[in-house]
């Protein structure tokens, strides 16, 4: 009865993981195509402020109280009268600070994520993050030890190649007017960040497995907090040095999109790179960091194919091609895990039955009647 009970725990906390790594992957999908699609938008009519745009991509941090308060309490009113009070926050110290660290890390990377924006052609900003994915497989195996099978390297591949193929076509893309010092700039930049959050993917998942108490998803939106808080508080010292809070009220009376319009693609946009973030950490969670950069890679040419509907971008054949040996590096992905989980499960089956099968040269010792 006992195992019986056990195993169905384990069937559930299996559908439960499963659930969190859909919904993970669907946050990361709104806001890694909403968020570059908005952030284009402000930079088109005339937006021009850096620190803002990188302190907007985790500056709607404080919409994840809203999910930890309702499970605050949902814990309350489920709680057995002779329990102990729950908490509201289960994070301790050492995970705080950790959550700190990486939050200043990604902060940093903020900045030189939305410097590449205003300054790069799209196409060439996608040639260059396509090297991300790369960064975060050897950051993974360095830190991690990541192990990695015929299939994922061959989607780590494809995904690489898939999203530089986005690149190729830059002509005609390269903002008028940019000098070549500044364009180079903003190449740099744009591989210092594909490197950055290469390590910060693989850096929370060591986070995750180093923390000296359990991680659940309740913590993961504590981490998500923290995290943008520190990265936030980065960005809004680069704001006030650079007195854009002095400029935002003269610009947004400026832009060609209306004061209103203005500030509501602002917040918009802080509440849409949530998405990115939370979906991230929580693919961490429930899978890999490697999987993570998986799923980055595989939504940089569906981020393009967006922007061909919704700004009337040029649609190349690179876009196309992109996409599809994109969701082939993916599929080779998942086609992958499914066979080596089913061999895993094969394995241990094999040997749960071996372990209970009394035979001659090994018979088990029944209590004498
Ligand atoms: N480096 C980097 N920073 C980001 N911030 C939001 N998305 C990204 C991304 O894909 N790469």
């Amino acid at each position: 009865m006992q195992m019986e009970t056990t195993d169905d725990e384990k069937r559930k906390a299996a559908a439960m993981k499963r659930f969190l790594l859909i919904l993970s992957c669907v946050l990361l999908t709104i806001g890694h195509c909403g968020g570059p699609l908005i952030m284009r938008l402000y930079f088109i009519h005339g937006g021009k402020r850096v620190w803002l745009s990188s302190m907007l991509l985790t500056g709607g941090f404080p919409i994840i109280l809203v999910p930890i308060a309702v499970a605050y309490y949902h814990r309350r009113k489920n709680q057995a009268p002779a329990d102990p009070p729950t908490k509201l926050f289960f994070m301790k110290l050492p995970l705080f600070v950790a959550s700190a660290v990486i939050g200043v890390l990604t902060g940093l990377d903020d900045y030189i994520y939305a410097y590449g924006m205003a300054r790069l052609p799209v196409s060439t900003i996608a040639l260059i993050i396509a090297s991300q994915l790369a960064f975060t497989a050897l950051f993974a195996f360095i830190l991690v030890k990541q192990k990695f099978t015929s299939y994922s390297i061959n989607a780590v591949v494809l995904l690489t190649v898939g999203a530089a193929i986005l690149g190729l076509n830059t002509s005609g893309d390269r903002p008028k007017g940019e000098s070549n010092v500044q364009y180079t700039v903003g190449f740099l930049m744009t591989v210092a960040a594909a490197a950055l959050y290469g390590l910060v993917l693989p850096l929370v998942e060591l986070m995750y497995k180093k923390a000296k108490q359990n991680i659940t998803y309740a913590l993961v939106l504590e981490i998500q907090l923290v995290m943008c808080l520190f990265a936030t508080i980065f960005c809004t010292v680069g704001m006030l040095v650079n007195n854009d809070f002095k400029i935002i009220p003269r610009e947004a009376k400026k832009s060609e999109l209306g004061e209103t319009t203005y500030y509501v693609v602002l917040v918009a946009s802080a509440i849409i790179w949530q998405g990115f973030y939370l979906g991230v950490i929580g693919i961490i969670f429930c899978a890999s960091s490697l999987l993570s950069g998986i799923v980055i890679a595989v939504l940089l040419p569906i981020t393009e194919i967006l922007a061909v509907i919704f700004y009337h971008e040029k649609f190349h054949a690179e876009k196309g091609v992109s996409l599809v040996l994109s969701l082939w590096g993916f599929v080779s992905y998942f086609y992958g895990e499914i066979k080596h989980s089913k061999e895993r499960k094969e394995i241990k089956e094999k040997e749960n039955n071996k372990d209970s099968t009394p035979d001659a040269e090994n018979p088990q010792i029944l209590p004498n009647p």
